[in-house]
């Protein structure tokens, strides 16, 4: 367990934090006493999850697409006014969809690309112009993906997260002048919102699939969020640059559930 005022009085930005795992950590993060900006794009559920984080303490929300830098300026801008500064940036927001890369078009693989990879680098090069920088001090989380031995069934977020996972290793060293960490949590396959994103026959397979994982379940958002919390706290203040795996040892085992197997079955282009 973490002490309650792990985080007292930081600032905690969470992208992605109106659901599913961005949500576990924003509410997580609430309480172990930080305040709380969650964003992501759609206006009304992240209105909706903020009201339900201020039971547990102070929240603040904005609409914003980590796509598009003007927006993350104006985040930037409200947490200026609101806090005067940000001490942990986690970047959660993302997605992506299944398909066989020999089917997969430039708009889709630019969507996703655009999302995970360039999404999240504006992030980090906004917050740490407007906060970390200047702080001389800031920390970052970036929620990757279990891409370790590639990504069949889903190449344009393994290779979106592998990119991801390149910058923060870049980071850590460039930025270490600045005393700014960064690192990455790899979530396996997670019971959350984000599941329920997935065509029926690939959630027929979830089953099937949990005997490929060795610690043979899912994770849940709390195996994420705690590994959050750790990264971002003093416990983990001599780690940077790493990749910590929440799997059940997934990336461990090459068969990702036949999964190329189980889509050819059912896309029909
Ligand atoms: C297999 C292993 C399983 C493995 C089993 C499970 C592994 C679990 C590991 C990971 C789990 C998670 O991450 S769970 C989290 C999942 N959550 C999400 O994915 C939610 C967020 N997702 C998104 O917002 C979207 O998927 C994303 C594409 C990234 C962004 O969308 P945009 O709004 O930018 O773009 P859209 O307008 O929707 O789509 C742009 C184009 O992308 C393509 N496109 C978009 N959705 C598509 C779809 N479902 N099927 C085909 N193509 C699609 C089309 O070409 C679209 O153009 P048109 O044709 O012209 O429309
Ligand atoms: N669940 C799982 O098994 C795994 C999940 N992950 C990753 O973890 C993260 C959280 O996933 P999970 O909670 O399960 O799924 P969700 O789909 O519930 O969460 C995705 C969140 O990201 C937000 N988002 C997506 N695109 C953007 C954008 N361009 N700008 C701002 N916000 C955006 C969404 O809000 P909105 O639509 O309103 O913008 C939503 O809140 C994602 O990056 C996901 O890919 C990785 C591995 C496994």
């Amino acid at each position: 367990m973490f002490q309650s005022n792990t985080f007292k009085d930081q600032v905690v930005l969470v992208t992605g934090g109106r659901s599913g795992i961005g949500f576990q950590i924003a509410k997580d993060m609430l309480q172990l006493g930080a305040k709380v900006i969650i964003c992501s794009r759609k206006e009304a559920p992240l209105k909706e999850a903020a009201e339900k984080l201020s039971e547990f303490g102070v929240v603040d929300y904005q609409a914003c697409d980590i796509r598009n830098t003007e927006e993350i300026q104006a985040l930037a801008a409200m947490i200026k006014e609101k806090h005067g500064r940000l001490d942990v940036l986690v970047n959660n927001a993302g997605g992506q969809f299944p398909v066989l890369a020999e089917y997969l078009n430039d708009k889709g693989w630019n969507a996703v690309i655009n999302n995970n990879l360039n999404g999240t680098f504006y992030m980090i090069r906004e917050m740490a112009n407007a906060f970390f920088i200047p702080q001389k001090q800031g920390n970052i989380v970036n929620i990757i993906a279990d891409m370790h031995r590639g990504f069949p069934g889903m190449i344009h977020t393994g290779a979106a997260r592998a990119g991801v996972e390149n910058i923060t290793k870049t980071l850590a060293q460039e930025w270490s002048d600045f005393n700014i960490r960064i690192n990455c949590v790899a979530p396996g396959i997670i019971e959350s919102s984000g599941l329920d994103t997935y065509p029926q026959p690939v959630q027929d397979m979830f089953a099937e699939a949990k005997k490929a994982i060795p610690l043979k379940r899912f994770g849940d958002v709390k195996d994420i969020s705690n590994a959050v919390a750790f990264l971002a706290s003093p416990l983990a203040s001599y780690i940077t640059g790493i990749s910590l795996y929440v799997d059940g040892a997934q990336h461990l085992n090459y068969d990702k559930m036949g999964m190329p197997n189980v889509l050819k079955s059912f896309l029909n282009p």
